[in-house]
């Protein structure tokens, strides 16, 4: 059986908005092929720390390693922007709740994908065209909707393109902001199948910020739960979600009644 090996490591984080601390000394670690899942009510600290780890928000305090492609350990805090640009580009992806703010809606389904794959220098024609196929077609949009503009598009179709966006320069590691949001009900269900085999046929590691315990409890190997910027409990996603030990974990789980 394969070792489960760590990708990414969070030690001691901090942020604070003013004299708000959204996020209290965070620490957890995210193995390869694993998606975890960060929990707790609007507020908790979720997003920010999403953000936090893409480095779109300065923090306080706090360690990031991340185990790149050639197996080395990077240190965020030491690395160049430009470098955590290019690893944004390349190795991670980060899916919105609102795809609007993921897509760039005045440009054709296939030009979001394709665009990404010219910003690593990919720059035959047939090629790009070929893998926009490819990545449409994974995500179950119907190819004959590759030359329309995602504003065409249902919300549910936006959230898939979106994603077909992130993963056509094939990330390690994505970063995932309540993807199935905002969605009707029926659309979120067809999403979260989507993705549970996307990680799985991919072998995915992602972080996945949700309010939604049914979400975890589908996609997440582990989770942590947020309560106040503070982690209050942390685990494998069964014996957390079957036996919550901390009272506001319990209080959340008991809120969603499983049949
Ligand atoms: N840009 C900001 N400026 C000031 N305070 C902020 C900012 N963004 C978030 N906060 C505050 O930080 C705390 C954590 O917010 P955050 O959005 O990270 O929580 P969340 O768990 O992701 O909530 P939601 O599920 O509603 O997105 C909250 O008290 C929030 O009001």
């Amino acid at each position: 059986m394969n070792k489960i090996k760590p990708l990414l490591t969070v030690d001691n984080l901090s942020k604070n908005y003013g004299s708000t601390q959204a996020c209290n000394d965070i620490s957890f670690t995210l193995y390869s092929g694993q998606v975890l899942g960060i929990v707790g009510e609007s507020g908790s600290g979720k997003s920010t720390l999403l953000k936090a780890i893409a480095g779109f928000l300065s923090i306080e305090q706090g360690k990031i390693n991340y185990l790149n492609r050639q197996e080395k350990w990077l240190d965020f805090q030491q690395i160049s922007e430009s470098h955590r640009r290019q690893l944004m580009r390349t190795e991670w992806g980060f899916v919105q709740q609102n795809p609007r703010d993921g897509l760039r809606m005045n440009i054709t389904a296939g030009a979001n994908i394709g665009e990404r794959l010219m910003d690593i220098g990919v720059r035959n024609y047939g090629k790009i065209r070929q893998e926009i196929a490819y990545w449409l077609e994974q995500v179950e949009i119907d190819c004959r909707w590759m030359d329309e503009l995602p504003t065409t598009f249902s919300g549910g179709m936006q959230q898939r393109l979106q994603i077909a966006r992130v993963l056509v320069t094939q990330p390690r590691l994505i970063l995932m902001d309540e993807p199935t949001g905002g969605l009707d009900v029926s659309v979120q269900a067809r999403l979260l199948d989507l993705l549970r085999s996307l990680v799985r046929t991919l072998n995915l590691s992602v972080i996945l910020v949700t309010h939604d315990i049914g979400v975890v409890r589908l996609l997440a190997h582990r989770l942590f739960v947020m309560k106040n910027g503070k982690i209050v409990e942390y685990g494998l996603t069964d014996q957390v979600l079957d036996d919550p030990q901390h009272p506001y974990t319990q209080q959340l789980v008991s809120a969603t009644l499983i049949p």
